[in-house]
């Protein structure tokens, strides 16, 4: 006998909602603060452990539990809706008996509801999506060969921090790093040995400086370091300890056969960031001229 896979199967509509991937809901809040869902029904694996009856009654309970800045965010964004009568739109990570907790989009229109305001509206797990997105946004964040963050990574940080300067007056210096002579290594040694004096320059750079600063390959043999809540002379005793640290290190083919060349420069408060960068490179330059192997600064 022939099927007609195309033809819809008659379905009441509460066994096609508990057949879908994620669930319909109603949310309701009045005006008191008191919050619970009146209807909540559908399927998906991470909200199949939630206990509804519970919610149907109080969701206060729930939103406090859940994990790290979600709850002041969910917060906030049905206090939004709420006063706005805008869609609530939102995500957040659902604590996961066994496991790591789950990521939840919310979709949900507001309408006023006797004292109160009630949403009519989707939950979906996008735990996969979340995690390809991470997966992507790290991809496009790091330089493949070191592993370290890129210029693009390091100019959205290096904003954040020079705002952060800005409006506190803390210091905030880079240093600019360049390999010296890295065309003959690269002529002397081969390319693979030129990599690899890369990396290890990574790793050897990383492990001198603290948690908060950040190293990143600008690209070729060109890395910048960025030290918040560090002065310039600070920084320039760091810059030569790393210039010394470099210097004596084998990276394989011998102490002292790679060495670098640091400028370093300071944030003035309020300043466009390619003048900090402008300064550092002036620095960089400097230091090749006068011989290579050394630190310059320019205040
Ligand atoms: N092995 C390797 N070499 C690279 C990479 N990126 C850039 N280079 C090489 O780095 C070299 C940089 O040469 P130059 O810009 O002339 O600088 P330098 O020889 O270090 O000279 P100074 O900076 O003036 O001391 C070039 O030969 C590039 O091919 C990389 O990812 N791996």
């Amino acid at each position: 006998m022939l099927v007609n896979d195309t033809a819809p199967v008659p379905h009441s509509t509460d066994s096609l909602i508990s057949q879908i991937p994620g669930v319909i809901f109603q949310f309701y809040r009045s005006h008191c603060g008191r919050m619970h869902f009146p209807y909540l029904e559908g399927g998906g694996e991470a909200l199949a452990h939630i206990d509804r009856q519970q919610l149907a009654h109080d969701a206060g309970q729930l939103i406090e539990h859940l994990t790290g800045h979600d709850h002041p965010k969910i917060m906030s964004s049905i206090e939004r809706s709420a006063r706005w009568m805008l869609p609530l739109t939102t995500r957040f990570r659902l604590p996961f008996p066994k496991g790591k907790p789950h990521w939840i989009a919310v979709s949900a229109n507001p309408s006023p509801a006797s004292n109160g305001v009630r949403w009519s509206g989707i939950m979906m797990d996008i735990t996969d999506q979340v995690a390809e997105e991470q997966r992507l946004r790290k991809l496009c964040d790091t330089d493949p060969l070191t592993g370290l963050p890129n210029r693009r990574k390091l100019m959205v940080h290096l904003t954040h921090l020079a705002s952060l300067s800005t409006r506190h007056g803390t210091p905030l210096s880079i240093m600019m790093v360049d390999i010296d002579y890295f065309k003959q290594l690269n002529d002397r040694w081969g390319h693979l040995q030129g990599d690899s004096v890369l990396e290890q320059l990574a790793v050897q750079t990383q492990q001198l400086l603290r948690c908060e600063d950040m190293v990143a390959r600008l690209g070729g043999e060109e890395f910048m370091v960025v030290l918040p809540l560090t002065p310039l002379q600070q920084c320039h005793k760091l810059a030569d300890r790393l210039r010394h640290a470099i210097a004596s290190y084998d990276f394989g083919i011998g102490a002292g056969q790679v060495t670098v060349s640091i400028g370093v420069a300071e944030y003035r408060c309020g300043e466009p960031l390619a003048n900090l960068i402008e300064r550092a490179d002036q620095a960089l330059y400097s230091a090749k001229e006068v011989g290579r192997d050394c630190v310059c600064l320019l205040p």
